[in-house]
């Protein structure tokens, strides 16, 4: 009798609630459910911790019998069987991946985390000095807050004003370490970053992606045609700049950082004045996100670095990348020349990037990522013969690679067909 209602009715001073089939949902049936669904949320915690608990025991006997951290095969398996059984149950295959592959990949970082923590066992603090960009609610903060929260010890967050300062905190012993971003998906390198590790002894000891999702931040009720003045970041505004180009005539004012530009809005307490950042930031700042989804591009990620006074070993189980800074012979082809030597060695670049050596007009530092542990016999055979055919060359670092592609499942796609 209901079914074509809408979910929710203003009627003669009462609020009908129907679901889609038509049963009553309103006051008391409604908190009912909602107890339900608490219920069952609080359950699926508890499992997902205790599943933690049991991938880290698996850690365990990888670490015994030194076992590979990523068994794709098992990873297929799983996926296989779940898409089946989830199939049967009434969820879509899309769903029940999109949901594991997320659960793997944690499994998988913190077992990497273990294996890297027991391989370098002095390393281990029990208070991690950490030097970011800005101050809570920066972009960096939650980068440093998430990679943190996979190894021991309490974390002490230092704020800094610049990527210059945040380096000069750990080389004077200030900070442990210090969590950088390299690049984004949008807006691409960050070219003071790379600049600063050309001159400094730091090592790059781990890395990790985080989700960087800009939305519209203010302190009071207002709507975006009020907003005259936006506060944000240089690099927000250009990963944001097709939304600027909407906006039209708004006044934007680059800030230090994230986590300056929302403060700013917090204190200004005005209706016409705005800030970029992520709501979970805006949240510390008591700020309302009144639009998401900001950046050119959907898929807007942010890759930091960690660096630290000594480096790490790397396990051999963990997949492992390099980075390398080298400058080439002054001849035509000399970049290629290095480059066929990965080739030679089966390795793969993730990465190259450019940076002008000051002082040096047109001549070039080349910063590259490649896949492989310095451990391992191809880094090295490759960098002996980089060695004799560059004029400079150095490890920057040897970390964990964080970027776990999701295992596909061909065979369970196609059950879902
Ligand atoms: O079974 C294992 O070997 C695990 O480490 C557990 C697990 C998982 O989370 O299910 C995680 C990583 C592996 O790639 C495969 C599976």
């Amino acid at each position: 009798m209901h079914e074509n209602l809408p979910t929710g009715r203003f009627f003669f001073n009462r609020i009908f609630l129907y679901d889609t089939h038509g049963n009553d949902m309103s006051d008391n049936a409604l908190d009912t459910v909602r107890e339900r669904i608490t219920a069952l949320d609080s359950e699926l915690l508890t499992l997902l911790s205790e599943r933690r608990k049991l991938t880290n025991e698996v850690a365990e006997t990888k670490i015994k019998h030194h076992i590979p951290v990523r068994d794709q095969k098992r990873e297929e398996q799983l996926l296989v069987r779940l898409i089946k059984e989830g199939q049967n149950i009434g969820l879509d295959p899309h769903y029940v991946t999109q949901i594991f592959h997320v659960i793997i990949e944690d499994s998988v970082l913190n077992q990497q985390a273990m294996l890297a923590e027991r391989a370098n066992p002095g390393s281990t603090l029990p208070l991690n000095r950490v030097a970011f960009l800005g101050d809570k609610g920066s972009y960096s903060y939650l980068a440093t807050q998430k990679y943190f929260s996979r190894r021991p010890g309490e974390l002490l967050e230092i704020g800094c004003q610049s990527f210059a300062e945040i380096i000069h905190k750990v080389e004077s012993t200030e900070a442990d370490y210090a969590v950088l971003p390299i690049e984004n998906t949008t807006s691409g390198s960050i070219n003071e970053v790379y600049d600063q590790l050309q001159h400094t002894q730091l090592s790059i000891i781990g890395e990790l992606t985080h989700p960087i999702r800009h939305t519209l931040l203010v302190g009071t009720n207002t709507s975006i045609d009020k907003i005259k003045t936006l506060y944000a970041h240089p690099q927000v505004f250009t990963q944001c700049s097709h939304f600027l180009a909407e906006l039209g005539n708004v006044e934007v004012k680059t800030m230090d950082s994230t986590s300056s530009a929302m403060l700013t809005v917090s204190e200004l307490k005005r209706d016409d004045v705005a800030a970029i950042g992520s709501e979970a930031g805006g949240n510390l700042y008591g700020l309302m996100a009144i639009k998401s989804n900001l950046a050119n591009q959907k898929e807007n990620h942010s890759r930091f670095i960690v660096v630290a006074r000594n480096p790490v070993v790397v396990p051999l189980q963990v997949p492992a990348k390099t980075t390398l800074v080298m400058s080439t012979i002054q001849k035509p082809g000399a970049l290629v020349e290095a480059l066929l030597v990965l080739r030679e060695n089966s390795i793969n670049m993730t990465k190259l990037e450019s940076r002008p050596i000051p002082g040096n007009p047109w001549e070039e530092m080349f910063y590259i990522d490649v896949e492989g542990n310095v451990e391992d016999g191809p880094v090295q055979n490759a960098l002996d013969a980089l060695r004799g055919i560059t004029r400079y060359i150095k490890v920057l670092g040897c970390y964990p690679s964080e970027e776990i592609s999701p295992t596909k499942v061909a065979a369970a796609s196609a059950l879902a067909d």
